[in-house]
């Protein structure tokens, strides 16, 4: 299933607009890394893309086989396609495994209904694919940053959405639970057809793990060829200082602020 931005515009209350007419269209089984200064609007695209906030004008659509605005569906069918994971998580009082199981409530019939074997198996499922079984019986409060974060992920695996979403989904981890999460991500995307697409501001990881960028610049795209690969003249002015490519010792190629001038 496919995800089409059309001409999609939002501003909060009395603010000035933070989306100017966006159009794009994403495919699902890929990875699309979201990349713009502090308050670019990233936030605010997921959370659209999510269904929390709704667009002044615009749409957002989902395509075939069910080719439906999001403004048409109610927040428990969201729910059943499209999973949000925030910036930060207050630590709720429930178990690991409680608070992921709540991730099949969009699934069950009815709020109140009792969780069937097949949820129960699907929160096991997701608990192991984020390592996290050995801390199921343990409250998200007495959680590290980094283990909150992976159990946040685990509750919006559980949902299995055809679209997942996340808000700087590497904050509070260390530097093998970054690569191995953006990791157990592709493998979503590859082997479950999820689309995933996650804010980030470390360019080079973002890069190494997504197929495609889109680039947030004042309202709008920077550009709209997804093919195209990223310069540094795009990032240069996507975040307002000199960016150059830097060779490692271990030939690899990463973007890197130039800095032998001053910055505006
Ligand atoms: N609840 C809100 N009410 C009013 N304005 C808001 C609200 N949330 C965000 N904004 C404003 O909307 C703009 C976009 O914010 P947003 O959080 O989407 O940016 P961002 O790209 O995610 O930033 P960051 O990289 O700092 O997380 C900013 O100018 C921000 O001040």
């Amino acid at each position: 299933m496919d995800l089409t931005l059309r001409q999609l515009r939002f501003a909060y209350r009395g603010g000035r607009p933070v989306l100017n007419g966006l159009d794009t269209t994403l495919a699902d089984g890929q990875l699309t890394a979201l990349l713009g200064v502090n308050g670019s609007g990233k936030s605010t695209l997921l959370k659209l893309m999510a269904g929390i906030l709704t667009p002044n004008s615009g749409a957002i659509v989902l395509g075939a086989p069910l080719e439906q605005s999001l403004s048409q569906l109610s927040p428990r069918r969201i729910a059943q396609y499209c999973a949000y994971v925030a910036q930060n998580t207050q630590p709720a009082t429930l178990t690991v495994f409680d608070y992921v199981l709540l991730g099949r409530l969009p699934h069950q019939h009815g709020w109140s209904a009792r969780a069937s074997v097949a949820d129960l198996n699907q929160v096991e499922a997701c608990l192991n694919q984020m390592d996290l079984t050995d801390l199921a019986g343990t409250h998200l409060n007495q959680l590290s940053g980094g283990q909150l974060q992976m159990t946040v992920i685990a509750r919006a695996l559980a949902q299995q959405p055809v679209i997942l979403l996340l808000d700087e989904p590497t904050n509070n981890l260390d530097p093998k639970h970054q690569v191995q999460l953006m990791d157990k991500l592709r493998t979503v995307s590859r082997e479950q057809g999820t689309m995933v697409i996650f804010s980030m501001h470390d360019i080079n990881l973002a890069l190494q793990w997504a197929d495609r960028v889109m680039l947030l610049h004042q309202g709008g795209l920077l550009r709209h060829d997804p093919t195209q690969l990223l310069t540094t003249a795009d990032l240069s002015t996507l975040f307002g200082m000199p960016y150059q490519m830097v060779e490692t010792r271990n030939h690899q190629h990463w973007f890197w602020p130039a800095l032998n001038g001053s910055l505006k």
